[in-house]
């Protein structure tokens, strides 16, 4: 009998780990995953492991079911051809220019899976929307499927919930699964059962939810802007915590008891990256826009412009900080990635605070345990404009932590390492320039022990040190 045959467009941090769950829950299901970058598959395929992202638990996964019933390839027409089933997780940002630029999705790659697969397939498939897309998505896709009129297709929304770091405990135990279908189409129900009792082999019934497609779609971008909205939140708050000598872990703590606020995503920090947070919400704010709703598109704008604000207002606190300059002043950057346990730096605040340091002329000491130097040459390169060499002259990218902070004027934390904690800080501050300082975007370094070591230490809404030169 014919194995049910899953097929999944695009081999990044949702593709490949989400396939990858599927198929270790669903040994009776192969599953192939399709991309058009020939370097991603053959890292998927690395014999050794060496994978394309990093995330825990993430090879073992990979390495238990690849080549079991897990397959990377990039025979697009072949896998589509033989799919029963189509996921598509291709990218989705923000369009950078024409129409709704700096706002809307840009679909540009969803649209190309959707006519490959309209021009390739000869036998019934369900699709099922995997990626992020604004509301109505679903509709525009359908009508290029069915175009042609060759095979009947079922159009499901999927969206995915996991976060970078903790995908894979994510998939494992997901809050919820949300599935969305037409649900006065018989066949796009029956769709909907076949993908519930995919998910049915390991998340528990009453977590998987169905509803109307828009719903489905919606409730992706409000969760994360929901999200993000913490973030925000949290952030402005502790500019008043610096004005006025409030603690911004004591706030934080104090108001998330209340069980109907809740203790999760009200960590302070230099601001929220990654690849979904501002996209999604521009992507919304774009839809409020589009329909009208101004003070509404507002609203959602603010969260962002909140998060631009934070980011700013961190460098101002080290530029004042070192005494209104860092020109030629070595500067540590602890940390690239856009939060612990990943090596992605997409819209990554790191970036944005060394764009800025750069532009005042410091010389930058970078350290992060997962992100490749040339990831970070890449995204300070596309950020300044600086030529290669230009940039060689003021960044240095260190393997070790220790290097990294020697003759150093100031340590900033921009990604919470769990190891930045345990660092040997009297050994760094033998090491550094004296004032030596410590920028702490995060609020995870011992502060009180290395203020008693004569570090003059700032922390994201935390009382302020006389010392930090508050003009
Ligand atoms: N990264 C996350 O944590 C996360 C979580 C939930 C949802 N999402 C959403 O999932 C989608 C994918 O995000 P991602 O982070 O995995 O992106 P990604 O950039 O890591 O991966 C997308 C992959 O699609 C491939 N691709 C692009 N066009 C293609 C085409 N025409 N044919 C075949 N392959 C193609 C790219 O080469 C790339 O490998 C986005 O819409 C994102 O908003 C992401
Ligand atoms: O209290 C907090 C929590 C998070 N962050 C920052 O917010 C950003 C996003 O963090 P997180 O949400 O944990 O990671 P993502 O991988 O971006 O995951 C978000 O975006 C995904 C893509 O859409 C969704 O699937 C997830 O549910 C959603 O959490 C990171 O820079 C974090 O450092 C804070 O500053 N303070």
């Amino acid at each position: 009998m014919k194995r049910y045959q899953i097929c999944c467009i695009g081999a990044g941090y949702v593709g490949g780990p989400t396939m990858s769950m599927i198929a270790y829950q669903c040994p009776h299901i192969d599953v192939t995953v399709v991309d058009i970058s020939q370097a991603r598959i053959d890292s998927w395929n690395s014999p050794s492991g060496d994978l394309p992202i990093y995330e825990p638990g993430l090879r073992e996964l990979v390495l238990s079911v690849r080549d079991r019933n897990l397959f990377f390839s990039m025979e697009l027409d072949e896998a589509i051809e033989n799919a029963d089933m189509i996921f598509v997780a291709v990218n989705t940002p923000t369009k950078m220019s024409g129409l709704g630029a700096g706002r809307a999705a840009d679909l540009t790659r969803w649209e190309l899976s959707a006519r490959r697969i309209a021009a390739v397939a000869t036998t019934p498939k369900i699709v099922v929307e995997k990626s992020t897309v604004p509301i109505r998505t679903a509709e525009a896709i359908a009508s290029v499927l069915t175009a042609s009129g060759r095979t009947h297709f079922s159009i499901l929304s999927n969206p995915e919930f996991l976060a970078e770091g903790t995908a894979i405990q994510d998939l494992q135990n997901p809050d919820r699964v949300l599935i969305g279908t037409n649900t006065e189409d018989p066949c796009s129900v029956e769709a909907m059962n076949v993908l519930v009792d995919i998910y049915s082999h390991w998340v528990p019934r009453n977590r998987i939810l169905t509803t109307n497609v828009w719903s489905s779609e919606l409730s992706k971008l409000v969760a994360n802007s929901c999200l993000a909205q913490r973030v925000s939140t949290i952030n402005a708050v502790s500019e008043i915590c610096e004005a006025t000598g409030a603690d911004i872990d004591e706030v934080a703590n104090a108001v998330g008891l209340d069980k109907r606020i809740g203790v999760k995503f009200l960590k302070a920090s230099i601001g929220f990256g990654g690849s979904c947070f501002q996209k999604d919400i521009l992507s919304l704010v774009y839809l409020c826009e589009s329909l009208g709703l101004d003070e509404v598109a507002e609203y959602f704008y603010w969260i962002v412009k909140l998060n631009d604000h934070q980011k700013e207002r961190f460098v101002f606190r080290i530029i004042h900080g070192l005494f209104n300059t860092v020109t030629g002043k070595r500067i540590t950057i602890l940390g690239f990635a856009f939060k612990k346990d990943t090596g992605d730096t997409r819209e990554s605040s790191a970036i944005e605070v060394c764009r800025r340091l750069l532009h005042e002329n410091a010389i930058l000491s970078i350290y992060d345990p997962k992100v490749q130097s040339s990831q970070i040459l890449s995204d300070l390169g596309h950020c300044t404009r600086l030529d290669p060499l230009e940039l060689n002259q003021h960044v240095s990218i260190y393997a070790d932590p220790y290097e990294a902070c020697n003759q150093s004027h100031a340590l900033v934390v921009c990604t919470e390492w769990d190891l930045f904690k345990e660092l040997d800080f009297e050994r760094i501050y033998c090491q550094m320039e004296k004032p030596a300082f410590a920028f702490d975007g995060r609020n995870i370094l011992p502060h009180e022990r290395m203020k008693s070591l004569g570090f003059v230490v700032y922390g994201i809404g935390k009382p302020l040190d006389k010392r930090l030169n508050l003009v």
